[in-house]
């Protein structure tokens, strides 16, 4: 969310990122990672207390330690985008999805560069017991934190490329955003925050403020990775006014909506080779899921290292349920888990205080899961996410109409778990189905093989002997089924 073009990365490739998220290497390994990939690590992120000017804080509170000061309640949205957003030269620069890693080769897959990490293993000791025990706190369904030796690098699915940074310790440090920290701040005290990475402060590194949370990927080994951005609209009433008092269209993104479809842009767009912002995101709703069902798949990380960022056009609910039937590998286990998150996640959703007050917009839930069948889904991604002016309050299900700021976030829930048990209720009439032909075919091995006991018995085989068609070892094909018609006519 929070864009500073100077310092972004260029899209990054799956190996640069994993140089600049996994650090600090073992001395004996930096030159060979600076060999292989510069610049070299940077130093470890140092804790600042967030009070300085410029860092908005609403609220008296201790995270880590850190105690708070307070200003005004005056919240900065991170995405400036749209009413000068990101110049058109950003194009490329800015989203990891601009550069899809689909189908990574098996050589530049993250658990193979983990591999040339030894020393990697040796950084499981930096994971303290008390990171354990404040992890604890966060997950309600596993205490788990996965040791550092086991884990692959941390992973960005999609998102601002260049936002993040990994602490090492399972904490990760994304570029600091005003609004986002109020959010996250607010959230450590709401009924939400078990669905929320643990909030932490605000930290600097390399002249760079960042807030520091939980790496949600620290609780998994070699995990599978899906985000979904939530609601029904992804930008802000705010830019809209915005983008109609100084409209600034973008090349860029009309760039990426001719890659898409060629067809999309008006004549004028075309004439201007540039369009809106708003416009833009309104057609990417329109284009994907996100106008229909109230959400949709930004991307997925497979657990091979396989990442697929190609959703635009994933709109409907056949293909949606492909793509997450894909994610869990048909797993069942893994289906029914996390529609049981969702339905919790749904539950504190409308009890909470902080949802029930806020414009939630360009937010996302991170689904993740790895081969034991532990699944978590969290709310991530609070740099759009609006506080409303009190006493208004949204019930994030009632359509959008231009000055309710609803986001139907609550809607896009409601349609996810359905979908989920729609798949489930699939896979469980497959299931009974299997069983069904399963125990037909059973019931057959056992007449069969019944019939060439009782052929004796059978006035089908007595007359089949007698006519010397009987064969030693039961009956021939062609005379079996009346054998074992005459077996059951015995048996009743
Ligand atoms: N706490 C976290 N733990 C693990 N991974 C995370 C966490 N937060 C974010 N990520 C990863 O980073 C990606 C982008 O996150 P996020 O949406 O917060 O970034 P962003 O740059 O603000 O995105 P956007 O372009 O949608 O505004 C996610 O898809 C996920 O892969
Ligand atoms: O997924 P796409 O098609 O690449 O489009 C981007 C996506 O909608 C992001 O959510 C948005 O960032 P915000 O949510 O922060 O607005 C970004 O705007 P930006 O280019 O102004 O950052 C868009 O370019």
């Amino acid at each position: 969310m929070t864009k500073t073009p100077s310092s972004a990365a260029p899209c990054p490739r799956v190996g640069d990122m994993i140089q600049s998220l996994h650090w600090p290497p073992q001395p004996a390994q930096q030159s060979r990672v600076v060999a292989l990939r510069a610049p070299p690590p940077p130093p470890p992120p140092e804790l600042v207390v967030t009070c300085e000017p410029g860092v908005a804080q609403t609220e008296h509170r201790n995270t880590s330690g850190l105690s708070c000061g307070s200003q005004a309640d005056e919240e900065s949205q991170c995405s400036d985008s749209g009413f000068g957003g990101s110049p058109a030269s950003s194009l490329g620069l800015r989203k990891l999805s601009d550069c899809s890693s689909v189908g990574l080769s098996p050589s530049s897959s993250f658990e193979e560069y983990e591999e040339e990490f030894p020393g990697n293993t040796d950084r499981k000791d930096t994971a303290t017991r008390s990171d354990a025990e404040k992890n604890k706190n966060m997950v309600n369904w596993s205490p788990v934190v996965v040791p550092l030796k086991e884990r692959a690098p941390w992973v960005q699915v999609v998102g601002h490329a260049g936002n993040f940074q990994t602490a090492g310790d399972g904490k990760l440090l994304k570029k600091y955003c005003a609004s986002e920290q109020q959010c996250l701040q607010r959230l450590m005290d709401d009924v939400l925050q078990p669905f929320v990475p643990r909030y932490h402060g605000v930290t600097r590194r390399d002249e760079q403020e960042y807030n520091l949370m939980d790496d949600l990927l620290s609780f998994f080994d070699s995990p599978c990775i899906m985000d979904c951005k939530m609601g029904s609209r992804t930008y802000l009433e705010e830019e809209l006014k915005k983008a109609r008092k100084h409209p600034q269209p973008r090349k860029d993104m009309y760039e990426k909506m001719i890659a898409v479809d060629p067809e999309a842009p008006t004549p004028e767009e075309k004439v201007q080779q540039a369009v809106l912002k708003t416009r833009y995101m309104q057609w990417r709703e329109t284009l994907s899921s996100t106008a229909t069902l109230g959400f949709r798949i930004e991307g997925i990380k497979k657990s091979d290292g396989s990442c697929n960022t190609n959703f635009k056009r994933t709109k409907y609910k056949e293909e949606v349920v492909q793509a997450l039937d894909d994610f869990v590998d048909s797993n069942v286990t893994l289906l029914r888990n996390y529609q049981q998150r969702l339905k919790e996640l749904r539950l504190v959703l409308e009890k909470s205080h902080f949802f029930r007050t806020h414009e939630v917009v360009g937010s996302s839930l991170l689904f993740v899961h790895d081969q034991s069948g532990r699944a978590g889904v969290w709310m991530i991604d609070f740099g759009k996410t609006a506080s409303m002016p009190p006493p208004l309050t949204l019930d994030h299900r009632s359509p959008w109409v231009e000055g309710n700021r609803e986001d139907g976030y609550l809607w896009g829930l409601d349609n996810f778990i359905d979908l989920l048990t729609g798949m489930l209720a699939v896979h469980g009439s497959q299931d009974k189905s299997h069983t069904a032909l399963l125990l037909v075919y059973l019931v057959c091995v056992v007449v069969l093989n019944w019939s060439t006991q009782c052929h004796h018995f059978a006035p089908e085989c007595k007359k089949l002997q007698s006519s010397g068609m009987w064969h030693e070892s039961g009956c021939s094909k062609p005379q079996r089924r009346n054998h074992i018609a005459g077996c059951v006519h015995m048996l009743k």
